[in-house]
């Protein structure tokens, strides 16, 4: 289980985050909802351990993975995916290059000829798995497009054996057919895998795609949760209601559509 218990969170004098209790089962996919300004990427920040207490951030509470807390510092069995996937990736040395990362950290930065072709053909095999043709490994950041580079990203968080991703708004950057392409490959790792996955996103359709719960944070509170199919269906608190009639999702997948994928 990735557990939230009990978090509060205060900047500047001021509450960001309260009493926040959220539970995500290991293999889901689980999503928070929320408007601009809600709270979302405090909240994904903090579960990653990037609020230092002793920073401008003071929070309280717990936050577990399997029964194991977690403290401050980035812990290598979560893996993020960001929003910005050019943010994401250095601007010198190729993919190839760059996707050595997480191995070479791994092995305190050195890895011999050996080590690197094994990794190398790792990668390769990871390529295929999501149509990204080989030669672009040769390519720069600033040779891709922002859906390759965040298919890269999400490689690049595979690539570390993660036991859990925590994607923050992982599609909201891309057109709405990328969009379409890289949910249903996140679908796929889920089933085929069962690696679990928070993601946070403002857009509810692409939540109600993806997701096996749901959590709605407004105003730095957590005002409905459950299972994705039943709180679509019986929407209680006025966000969840006001953010399905609205249907100004930008994913292609709206919450109908997903229904009968579910
Ligand atoms: N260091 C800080 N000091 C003061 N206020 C902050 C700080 N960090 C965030 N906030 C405020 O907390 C609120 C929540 O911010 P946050 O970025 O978590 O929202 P969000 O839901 O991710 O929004 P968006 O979707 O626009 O990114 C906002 O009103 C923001 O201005």
């Amino acid at each position: 289980m990735f557990t939230l218990k009990n978090i509060s969170v205060r900047a500047a004098d001021r509450s960001l985050l309260r009493n926040i209790n959220l539970i995500a089962k290991p293999k889901e996919i689980t999503g928070l909802v929320g408007k601009s300004g809600s709270g979302k990427s405090t909240l994904f920040r903090l579960a990653l351990g990037l609020l230092t207490k002793t920073g401008e951030y003071e929070w309280e509470g717990s936050i577990s993975w399997n029964g194991e807390y977690l403290s401050s510092g980035q812990n290598p069995k979560l893996q993020p995916v960001f929003q910005d996937p050019h943010g994401s990736f250095s601007p010198f040395g190729t993919m190839r290059e760059l996707l050595l990362e997480p191995a070479r950290i791994k092995n305190h930065f050195f890895l011999k000829t050996h080590q690197k072709s094994k990794e190398w053909d790792r990668i390769e095999s990871y390529c295929k798995r999501f149509d990204l043709p080989k030669e672009l490994l040769n390519k720069t950041k600033q040779e891709l497009s922002g859906g390759q580079l965040q298919r890269f990203a999400i490689l690049r968080a595979l690539l570390t054996g993660p036991e859990y991703l925590l994607l923050d708004e992982p599609v909201t950057a891309l057109d709405v057919l990328v969009q379409k392409k890289i949910a249903e490959e996140l679908k796929e790792i889920n089933t085929k895998e069962n690696l679990g996955m928070f993601l946070v996103s403002h857009d509810l359709g692409f939540l109600s795609y993806m997701c096996d719960a749901i959590f709605v944070l407004d105003g730095g509170e957590i005002v409905e949760s459950g299972r994705a199919k039943e709180i679509l269906a019986n929407p209680k608190s006025k966000l969840l209601q006001s953010l399905l009639q609205a249907k100004n999702h930008s994913f292609a997948g709206t919450a109908s559509s997903s229904e009968s994928s579910n």
